[in-house]
């Protein structure tokens, strides 16, 4: 098994790289790290967080590639995923779980060796959620995957700051429910785009199962929700007037986005929709982050 690693070509390290899904896991990372920060009010123990960041990189990582090598001969119907080196064939199925497995292993080490227990265990439930629990028993069987599967996605800030605290504070659920509920708009909107190759691959989301006019409905009432509840680190005075700006502005845009997909669809519009949703997330938490900083700076 050893000698299979080694032996990989670069282009197929290469490949193998993108079947990690870098750029989720970056957006992954910026949330767990947001996490770290936010748990600590002053300067954050630099070395524990460089672990802790590492380990859950090198865990959702490996999640991801779990998932393709899954997932290999559904992504060979799906125009959007038929690229995948192990949908191609590129790397062997054996060598695509040896190489996940190593991160894994890696990433479960640093958590146990260098963060705390806590953190690792979360952490692994959150791959065991999303490699098993949602890719294999979800997806398939039911339009309801995301929702439920999006509890391992939301994990993530949850996961920074039980790494900086060791345990699990009412904002860090907060943060949880916050990616929660983001999840079903970001999810579906490009379920809606991509429809016709979730119908080929014979996935049961909710576009495919509900129609174009109920998943919009449900991604307005989502959107709702999430402005909602993007509101409560205000009402618990976790959080100030910066973030609440923040909130407000990204989260109007996103609904009036979604009222505009639900009032008049276009695919080009659910494309703007599911954008938008990434540039939202990553600015919302860039706010609560600024806000935090600001606190501290006019309270000293
Ligand atoms: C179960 C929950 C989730 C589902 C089902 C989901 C689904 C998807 C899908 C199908 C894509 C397209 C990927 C591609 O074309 O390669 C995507 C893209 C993306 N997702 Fe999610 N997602 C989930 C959770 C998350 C979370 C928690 C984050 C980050 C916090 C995230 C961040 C992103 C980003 C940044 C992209 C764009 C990737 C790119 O441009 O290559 N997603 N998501
Ligand atoms: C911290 C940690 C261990 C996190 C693991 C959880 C994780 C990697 C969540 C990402 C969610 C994700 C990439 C969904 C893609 O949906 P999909 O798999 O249906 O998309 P696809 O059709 O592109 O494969």
């Amino acid at each position: 098994m050893a000698s299979l690693t080694f032996s990989l070509h670069r282009q197929q390290w290469r490949a193998m790289w993108q079947l990690t899904k870098p750029r989720v896991v970056l957006l992954i990372v910026f949330c767990a790290v947001i996490g770290m920060l936010l748990a600590v009010p002053g300067r954050p123990d630099l070395p524990r967080m460089l672990a802790a960041t590492v380990g859950i990189a090198l865990v959702a990582g490996a999640a991801a590639m779990i998932n393709c090598l899954v997932e290999r001969t559904i992504d060979a119907r799906m125009r959007r995923t038929a690229w995948r080196a192990t949908a191609r064939g590129d790397v062997s199925p054996a060598a695509t779980l040896l190489v996940a497995l190593t991160a894994l292993g890696l990433g479960m080490a640093l958590l146990i060796g260098l963060v705390n227990a806590l953190t690792a265990w979360l952490t692994l439930a959150t791959f065991a959620g999303y490699a098993i629990v949602y890719t294999l028993l979800l997806k398939p069987n039911t339009p309801q995957n995301i929702v439920i599967g999006g509890a391992s996605g939301a994990m993530p800030p949850l996961l920074g700051w039980v790494a900086m605290t060791g345990e699990v504070s009412a904002m860090a659920m907060l943060l949880f429910l916050i990616i929660y509920t983001w999840t079903p708009p970001h999810f579906w909107a490009l379920a809606l785009y991509r429809r016709d190759d979730y119908q080929r691959a014979g996935l049961p989301m909710l576009p495919v199962t509900h129609g174009a006019r109920f998943t919009t409905l449900s991604i307005v009432l989502y959107t709702v929700l999430l402005l909602a509840v993007t509101l409560l680190p205000v009402a618990l005075r976790a959080s100030g007037a910066v973030y609440l700006l923040a909130a407000v502005l990204l989260g109007g845009r996103f609904l009036w986005l979604a009222a505009c997909l639900h009032r008049n669809y276009a695919d080009e519009l659910a494309r703007r929709c599911f954008r938008w949703s990434i540039h939202y997330l990553s600015w919302l938490f860039a706010a609560l982050l600024l806000d935090h900083y600001l606190f501290i700076a006019l309270r000293f």
